[in-house]
């Protein structure tokens, strides 16, 4: 028998006036620190197709018998090292950069604006907060994934996401989604400025070392524009800073299994730049908005031991942009560029958006 489809809706919303909300969709983390927890959070997240192009039925098979029974326990013992007692960073500081730049809409925009955090793994569930938005009356919707550079493996899996959950609405709202802001000039300044109020307290080191998250070789070949990306925010920042380009590097960190990422690695630079007597080292992450366990542990604990064990002598991690007002004004503004012609988002008594 074929059964009907159910979509979700909400009786009272047609009667609502049309109300507009933002969307922040970041990859996901574990409810906590644990092999089971980190578990679930494993399997849902590598088995979306977007971050592994393997041949399904192979793919799982290696996922469920060797990587759930061996991954786990190793990622719950550095998600132990950074957790707090908010639970993981990489949830707690993207709902406050949400709540900032809600409140930062809010004083900026004529109309009722709202910023909401979901993503693309494990809570909030990306499918929960539109339905919940949906049944609140939401009829202009604006999704910025929370990654300055366009990847399939992360934009384009939170953008598969809310494809989903708009699957499930009978009345789904008007949408903008932002694919990347790697050249954008607000965002390229809040970098600079993070890296020059970090020099103003700490001076500066013989490199700067821009570290973002790798992705396999193959997918680049393929199309993904990520590296171009990357390349580019890298050449923007170094420019921004006056740095000349050999103080200033770029390398690639996370790599997973043993097939080739993106080169060269973060680890082996360090490893390098040690063995060729550079002593100071500055690591910045500009791929990733806010802090979470790429850069609060293999960034900031496991690569400064690696870089110190090598030979190194100074080693410091600037900090995610995180909720700085500097990252608020730019994505407040970003979002307010995406969504030209929407009253709700137009200039209110506030003004612009105020840095
Ligand atoms: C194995 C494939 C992976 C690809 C491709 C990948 C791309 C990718 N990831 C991010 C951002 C983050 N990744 C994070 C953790 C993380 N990433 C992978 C694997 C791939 N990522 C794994 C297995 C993990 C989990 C931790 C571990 O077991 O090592 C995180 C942090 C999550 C947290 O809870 O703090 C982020 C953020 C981007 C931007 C990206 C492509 C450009
Ligand atoms: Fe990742
Ligand atoms: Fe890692």
């Amino acid at each position: 028998m074929f059964s009907a489809p159910k979509f979700l809706g909400s009786s009272a919303a047609s009667a609502r006036p049309a109300r507009a909300a933002v969307l922040l969709v970041n990859l996901g983390t574990p409810d906590a620190p644990t092999p089971s927890a980190v578990r679930r959070y494993l399997d849902e997240f590598l088995s979306d197709p977007r971050v592994i192009e393997k041949p399904r039925w192979l793919w799982q098979l290696i996922l469920k018998l060797v990587i759930l029974n061996i991954r786990p326990r190793r990622s719950a013992h550095a998600y132990a090292r950074i957790w707090t007692a908010q639970g993981s960073p990489l949830l707690v500081q993207s709902q406050a950069l949400t709540d900032a730049l809600d409140r930062q809409l809010k004083s900026a925009c004529a109309g009722p604006v709202s910023v909401h955090l979901a993503m693309t793994y494990g809570a909030p569930a990306l499918r929960d907060v539109v339905a919940a938005l949906n049944a609140d009356g939401v009829r202009r919707l604006v999704v910025l994934p929370l990654y300055p550079q366009y990847s399939a493996t992360s934009t384009g899996a939170a953008i598969d996401a809310l494809a989903d959950a708009l699957k499930t609405l009978r009345w789904p709202p008007e949408l903008r989604t932002i694919g990347d802001y790697h050249d954008d000039p607000a965002h390229i300044d809040a970098l600079a400025q993070s890296v020059l109020a970090h020099w103003e307290r700490h001076g500066r080191a013989d490199r700067l070392l821009l570290s973002f998250h790798g992705i396999p070789q193959s997918y680049v070949e393929a199309g993904d524009p990520y590296l171009a990306q990357c390349r580019a925010t890298a050449d923007l920042l170094a420019k921004r800073l006056e740095l000349p380009r050999e103080q200033c590097l770029l390398a690639f960190q996370s790599r997973v299994g043993r097939e080739e990422w993106l080169k060269p690695y973060t680890d082996a630079t360090l490893r390098d730049l040690a063995a060729s007597g550079v002593g100071s080292v500055q690591v910045l992450c500009p791929g990733f908005a806010v802090d979470c366990l790429e850069t609060l542990e293999e960034i900031a604990m496991e690569n400064r031991a690696l870089f110190l064990e090598a030979g190194g002598k100074r080693y410091e991690y600037i900090p995610a942009l995180n909720d700085e007002a500097a990252q608020v004004a730019a994505l407040a503004a970003l979002v307010r560029r995406h969504t030209q012609g929407w009253a709700e988002f137009a200039p209110g008594e506030g003004g612009g958006d105020a840095a």
